[in-house]
């Protein structure tokens, strides 16, 4: 009989692999850095019964559609805004993802992410190593407060609430936006819920954690940076393209908002060249939410739990519902 033949789109650690290898054919792309290119991860996915894919990989119509045999895609991310789900559900591929595994981290590196483009962190941290501190002055590089400071979380899931958990040591109001209300999150972290134009209007710091969706994407537009606070610090561990980066751009060369904090963007990686990239009060980030190593070995893990189980016929332990 046929072994199910699992394909994984990078290099991980072969040592991570032993669960699937006494029963299963496991092929994998053997680069760590680079995507595996589009034609021979159409080619891997024409014989594949699994996938463990990455957020880089799309998992579109066209894959699909040459994927006669695949019963399961794992995606070694929460977000899952890559992949054609309701194509897959259709065509009867199991669709898996990484959730609350990688909250905390992520959360942790939101937070950091706003606390060093509150207080200047990578600024200061090059003018030392590029030899151009010439002493102690009063102004020098004075950043934002964060304690006591309201935050705005649009998108109060897992990781937002994570994040607003941190947000409590800092003694920060709380605020955040969904489409239904997060009413644990009101009771344990005493957020406040409040309309989109509200948040953006009176938030000293506004994280966003959505998915991306049809409804989210450009949902940080002009008109949004507009009314936003001048002396407020935006912050995206989402997807780049919630934000109309254009608009961002604008809004900070002319001050309507007085910083950004970036760990996603709409075109990955972010060319050296992008404009954002020019501005001091951009802090810049590779999409860096969930990598810890203990986190993104947990992650691999789960994904290659959620390929056997359902190989094997049962329920994967995390799948994705839209
Ligand atoms: N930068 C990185 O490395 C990482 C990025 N992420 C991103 O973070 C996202 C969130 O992850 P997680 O917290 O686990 O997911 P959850 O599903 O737990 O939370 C998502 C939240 O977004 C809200 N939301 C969805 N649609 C809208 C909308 N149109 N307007 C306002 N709020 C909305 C949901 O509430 P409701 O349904 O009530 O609207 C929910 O509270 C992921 O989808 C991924 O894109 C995740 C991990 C790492
Ligand atoms: O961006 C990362 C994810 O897990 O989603």
């Amino acid at each position: 009989m046929r072994k199910p033949y699992v394909f994984i789109t990078r290099k991980i650690s072969r040592e991570a692999l032993k669960g699937l290898n006494e029963s299963f054919v496991v092929n994998m792309w053997e680069y760590e850095e680079q995507p595996v290119p589009r034609d021979i991860l159409l080619e891997e996915a024409a014989k594949a019964d699994a996938l463990l894919t990455m957020l880089s990989d799309k998992v579109d119509l066209e894959l699909l559609d040459a994927a006669r045999n695949l019963k399961v895609i794992a995606n070694l991310a929460v977000g899952y805004d890559n992949i054609d789900v309701a194509a897959a559900i259709e065509r009867g591929v199991t669709v898996c993802n990484t959730p609350d595994i990688l909250t905390d981290t992520t959360a942790d590196l939101a937070f950091a992410l706003l606390m060093a483009t509150a207080r200047r962190i990578v600024e200061a941290a090059e003018i030392v190593k590029a030899g151009k501190w010439t002493g102690w002055s009063p102004l020098l590089l004075a950043g934002h407060d964060i304690h006591h400071k309201t935050i705005g979380i649009v998108g109060m899931g897992k990781i937002g609430e994570t994040v607003a958990k941190r947000a409590t040591g800092f003694d920060m109001e709380i605020l955040y936006h969904n489409r239904s209300r997060n009413t644990e999150a009101e009771e344990r972290l005493g957020a406040r819920y409040t309309s989109f134009e509200e948040l953006i209007t009176t938030a000293d710091f506004i994280v966003c954690l959505t998915p991306l969706t049809d409804e989210t994407a450009g949902m940080f537009n002009k008109e949004a940076f507009q009314k936003m606070k001048q002396s407020a610090i935006f912050i995206n561990v989402s997807r780049g393209a919630v934000v109309d980066e254009d608009a961002l751009f604008e809004a900070l060369v002319k001050g309507e908002i007085a910083g950004a904090g970036l760990d996603v963007f709409k075109q990955e990686p972010i060319g050296s060249d992008h404009p954002l990239l020019t501005l001091p009060n951009v802090v810049a980030l590779p999409h860096i939410g969930s990598a810890s190593a203990e986190t993104r070995q947990g992650m691999i893990m789960l994904c290659i739990e959620n390929i056997a189980r359902v190989l094997y016929g049962g329920q994967p332990k995390t799948i994705v519902n839209p």
